[in-house]
């Protein structure tokens, strides 16, 4: 487990000290009252780190109302005394410390510590339960450890806290108050129905809850027992008892007597005679932490026996005898500044939050998981909110909710899509979790658009509510139906008149001798776009050789790596009942003016090799700029089709190794890149003489788009 340890900022003078601690204390007081901190701990805790840091080199100026060395940092204050001082603890985090406090605890003591307790440290706040005669009385917060807040009216709003113990006993039971996470989420969701605004977070929820008075409504916490303790009207064999006990003993009658403990988790505390057997158990716990149905930030170890903890005593802020082993923090405040709406394979619209780049547990979060629409109501998100983010172990991060006081009024709803973003059709928002009406379709409807593309098979009049149509009628289930459909078919569709099936037939007819490299463009094979299927298509000029070809075969494919070339394969192994389909239906699948390579052992087959002819033979070539002239209708993609014709490598990046940049009208910092290393030069006009044997085949006349589709492609 890595240490956690974030260094403060470093406080420079006096002014600055001052301005720390003030805000520290302000923190505090938000933090332990209402749940309303501006800071998350990891900040505040960076922020007291370097008060202490300060102080330490400053210690005759130490201002009284400083948060180092007290309970709550000072900022808390009670009227009902408290019989036992109730404090903080301090805190270790990692290994090297422990075995530290476990050295100085030894030498308190007056001999190794053979026996020691250790339990989940409970992310909620403590708070005293008095019983007299097994009822319970009177809730007490921690306060400032000497004396705390009556928050009394809580009584029966909190489970594993009976009214009435097992037994007619007069004690005091020591715990956290948390909420679960299904507690927090059930409470935000009826704060929100009244009105209120949302807690950032289980524990500030618990902290806000367990102190509003004269709510309208309740909402259920848990108590988790950790400490038991004689009041003055205790019986005095149990008061002896209870003064005598192991920790570990107090812990199991505590639970005898109906109150709830960690017995019943994923994380009881336990025993352990070595600080090795601690360690072990602070890994065990640290490993759950991720799924456990509450917070824990830490493992608090503590002496068992009694006679350990009396020698070892207190200090003013924490016990000796106890200490908590500090967990990396899980949660950051950060904002949320966007949305994004992904479908999956069942055509489920799944919204995710975008996150302003935060670091957590020493990974840079930038998403985090928002299940539906309704889930995004319900908690009240709005763009540009700073939100709590919560992640834990691999457990994808989540948004807790948004931190609604730190709202400054320039937050925006959250804008939901009106069409399938994948495929534009109509969503299915009758259910919570939004659908593509396309449902599974989605992808087809996806794939087929952009096999159509105008970079892929360029079907023409073949746009987004054309391909809906088909699909939607049943005419087409991949993409070689497209090539079989009749005539009379198309002319049974809406909006299908006789002029637009026969332009339709002549694109599809067209796109039939597509090249190589377009039809493998046009399949959508992972990991390939539009320059590797080019380079694929050249390289094996067929689709048989292509087929043919193993991942180390593939591999000498230019910027075809160890990694994409398995994948590759398989992706060809996957789609080849297709693949046939197609070639069954005429689909060309061989590269023009390619030649294969040769079989494998006859002779070492190099890129040169295969591409070795034509006007631009072993040069890499930039284009930058608008074309114009004879290359004006020519896409980007067109472009670098025609310089791979003429047996060029067309790159992006202008380079010492770029041989000729073609720049065009509105060329800017590539040209002049290209005139800095002083790379040849050449304006469109030039190149298209340079490359006129090869212009040809790329020039086609772009067809007027289909009306039908123009609101949808825009
Ligand atoms: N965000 C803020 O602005 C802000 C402000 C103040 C404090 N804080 C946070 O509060 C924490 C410090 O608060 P603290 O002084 O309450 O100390 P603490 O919460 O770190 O440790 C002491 C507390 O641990 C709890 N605890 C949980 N499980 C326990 C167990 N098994 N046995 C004994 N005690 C157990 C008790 O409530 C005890 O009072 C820090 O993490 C700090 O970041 C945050
Ligand atoms: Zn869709």
């Amino acid at each position: 487990m890595a240490g956690m340890t974030t260094p403060g900022a470093v406080i420079v003078d006096a002014a600055a000290y001052a301005r720390a601690v003030e805000d520290a204390v302000k923190a505090a007081a938000a933090y332990y009252e209402g749940g309303t901190s501006v800071l998350d701990d990891d900040a505040y805790d960076r922020l007291v780190r370097s008060i202490a840091a300060w102080e330490a080199a400053h210690p005759d100026q130490v201002l009284p109302d400083s948060p180092t060395g007290k309970v709550a940092g000072g900022a808390v204050e009670g009227d009902v005394p408290h019989t036992v001082a109730m404090l903080s603890l301090d805190n270790v985090f990692s290994a090297q410390e422990f075995t530290a406090w476990t050295a100085s605890l030894a030498r308190r003591v007056g001999h190794d510590v053979t026996r020691f307790s250790v339990e989940p440290k409970l992310d909620g706040l403590a708070i005293a339960a008095r019983y007299t005669e097994g009822r319970l009385t009177r809730l007490i917060t921690r306060g400032d450890g000497t004396a705390g807040e009556d928050v009394s009216h809580a009584t029966g709003t909190i489970e594993g806290l009976p009214e009435r113990l097992a037994e007619p006993v007069t004690l005091e039971v020591r715990g956290e108050v948390l909420m679960t996470t299904a507690q927090f989420e059930h409470a935000n969701e009826v704060r929100i129905a009244h009105g209120g605004q949302p807690f950032a977070n289980p524990r500030n929820a618990a902290a806000g809850t367990l102190r509003a008075k004269d709510r309208a409504y309740t909402v259920p916490m848990t108590f988790f027992g950790y400490g038991m303790l004689p009041l003055p009207g205790t019986e005095d064999t149990l008061a002896v008892s209870l003064a005598e006990s192991p920790h570990s003993d107090l812990m199991e009658r505590v639970a005898a007597l109906g109150v709830n403990t960690t017995a019943g988790t994923a994380v009881p505390g336990t025993t352990a005679d070595t600080p090795g057997e601690v360690l072990a158990r602070v890994q065990e716990i640290a490993a759950l932490r991720a799924e456990l149905p509450f917070g824990i930030d830490g493992i608090v170890i503590k002496a068992d026996l009694a006679d350990d903890q009396r020698a070892a005593g207190s200090g003013s802020r924490a016990p000796r005898w106890a200490i908590a082993y500090k967990l990396p923090a899980v949660e950051k405040i950060t904002r949320l500044i966007g949305v994004e709406w992904n479908v999956g394979r069942t055509g489920i619209i799944a919204p995710r939050g975008v996150l302003e780049p935060v670091e957590i547990d020493g990974s840079t979060i930038t998403y985090a998981t928002l299940h539906n629409p309704a889930d995004i109501t319900r908690r009240d998100l709005r763009l540009g909110d700073h939100v709590m983010v919560h992640r834990a172990g691999d457990v994808i991060p989540r948004i807790e909710a948004p931190v609604a006081h730190l709202r400054t009024g320039d937050e925006q709803p959250i804008a939901f899509p009106e069409s399938c973003p994948r495929c534009g059709a109509d969503i299915d928002s009758s259910e919570q979790r939004w659908r593509c009406a396309n449902g599974r379709n989605c992808h087809l409807v996806a794939s087929l658009s952009y096999a159509a593309g105008r970079d892929q098979l360029d079907i023409e009049g073949l746009g987004h509510t054309r391909v809906v149509q088909l699909v939607e009628a049943g005419l087409v289930a991949d993409l070689a139906d497209l090539f079989t459909l009749t005539r009379d078919q198309l002319l049974a569709l809406d909006r299908m008149g006789e002029t637009s099936t026969d332009n339709l037939l002549a694109a599809l007819a067209a796109a039939r001798r597509q090249p190589l490299s377009r039809v493998l463009c046009a399949l959508g094979v992972r990991g390939t776009g539009r320059s590797m299927s080019r380079r694929i298509a050249r390289h094996f000029a067929t689709m048989d050789h292509l087929r043919a070809a193993d991942a180390e075969a593939i591999q000498r494919v230019e910027g075809i790596g160890t990694e994409k070339a398995p994948s590759i394969v398989a992706e060809l192994v996957e789609l080849a009942p297709l693949i046939d389909k197609l070639a069954a239906v005429g689909v060309n699948m061989t590269e023009p003016g390619a030649t294969p390579p040769p079989p494998p052992g006859t002779e070492d087959s190099t890129e040169e090799g295969a591409a070795g002819a034509g006007p631009l033979a072993g040069m890499a070539v930039v284009v930058t700029g608008a074309m114009t002239g004879p290359l004006e209708k020519l896409s980007r993609n067109e472009m670098n089709e025609l310089i791979e014709r003429a047996g060029g490598r067309a790159s992006s990046g202008v380079s010492k190794k770029t041989s000729l940049v073609v720049a065009g009208e509105g060329a800017g910092s590539k040209r002049t890149k290209a005139e800095t290393l002083g790379v040849r030069l050449l304006t469109p006009d030039e190149f298209a003489v340079l490359v006129a044997d090869c212009l040809d085949a790329a020039d086609r006349d772009p067809v007027d788009a289909d009306p039908a589709d123009a609101a949808l492609v825009g």
